[in-house]
């Protein structure tokens, strides 16, 4: 699926990249009406057919087993480490940050719209309004880099809306668009529901807690460190903020 999301990106730029699932020896299940979420570097998956998978491993006894696996290839691996490091630069400079690191868990979206598409449960419903540290603690900078084209020429609905009780501010995805923002409090925002066509999007973090980075090996082995480190991770945070934690105050500043 995120290799499928950049072989699209990167045919709308001009440029031919293959995709496909590639263990040897499955045939690929087709994504179908609804969300698919991959997080690259910790290897879950919610496949809109199978749900839950893993992506470099089962998910153990109480998760169903991995049936379809794949693994991103050079040129994909490349394509989204630049888009992280492009993502990370962007913020930098915007917020005049003077520490910033690419954090985990991320996220390549796809949403397949229909008129018949009905959630099976609260994961497939996308289009809750939140923020993005409440989810994830060690968030404070948000990216996110659409690779399709709404306003129904990829896909229609799919608006990202930053909620505000004196006005919502809504975004069109466009391919190539970035949309930057703290992701505090100060930040509720939601996704509307995609009608018709297939959404494509990347979501990236950022952190200013050093402990938290991530490098961006996508190499299939991160989930073996992450989880010991983000509960390592929220304990520190529950104590104290590290010193050099420099979140910019929001909005009147963005
Ligand atoms: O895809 C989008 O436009 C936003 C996704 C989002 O809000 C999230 O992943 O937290
Ligand atoms: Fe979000």
């Amino acid at each position: 699926m995120a290799d499928e999301a950049l072989a699209f990106a990167a045919r709308k730029a001009g440029h031919d990249l293959p995709h496909g699932w590639n263990t040897p020896g499955q045939t690929p299940l087709p994504l179908l009406d609804g969300p698919s979420i991959v997080d690259v570097n910790t290897g879950f998956a919610r496949h809109s057919v199978l749900g839950l998978q893993g992506l470099y491993r089962d998910l153990g006894k109480k998760r169903k087993p991995t049936t379809e696996r794949f693994v991103l290839n050079q040129l994909h691996r490349t394509l989204y480490q630049r888009v992280g490091r492009t993502l990370e630069s962007l913020l930098t400079s915007e917020f005049g940050l003077s520490e910033l690191h690419f954090s985990a868990p991320t996220f390549v979206a796809r949403l397949q719209g229909s008129a018949a598409w009905r959630a099976r449960d609260v994961h497939d419903e996308y289009w809750h309004p939140h923020v993005d540290r409440n989810n994830t603690a060690h968030y404070h900078y948000s990216a996110l880099l659409y690779l399709a084209e709404g306003g129904g020429e990829d896909f229609s609905g799919g608006e990202f809306q930053f909620m505000d009780p004196e006005g919502n501010f809504t975004v069109v995805p466009r391919a190539g668009r970035v949309v930057i923002f703290t992701s505090g409090q100060e930040h509720l925002h939601r996704v509307r529901p995609v009608t018709q066509g297939v959404r494509y999007a990347i979501s990236m973090w950022f952190t200013c807690d050093a402990a938290m980075a991530m490098p961006q090996f996508l190499d299939g082995k991160m989930h073996n460190t992450f989880h010991a480190k983000r509960e390592a991770g929220k304990k520190r945070q529950r104590r104290h903020l590290p010193r050099n934690h420099r979140v910019k105050a929001p909005k009147d500043e963005l």
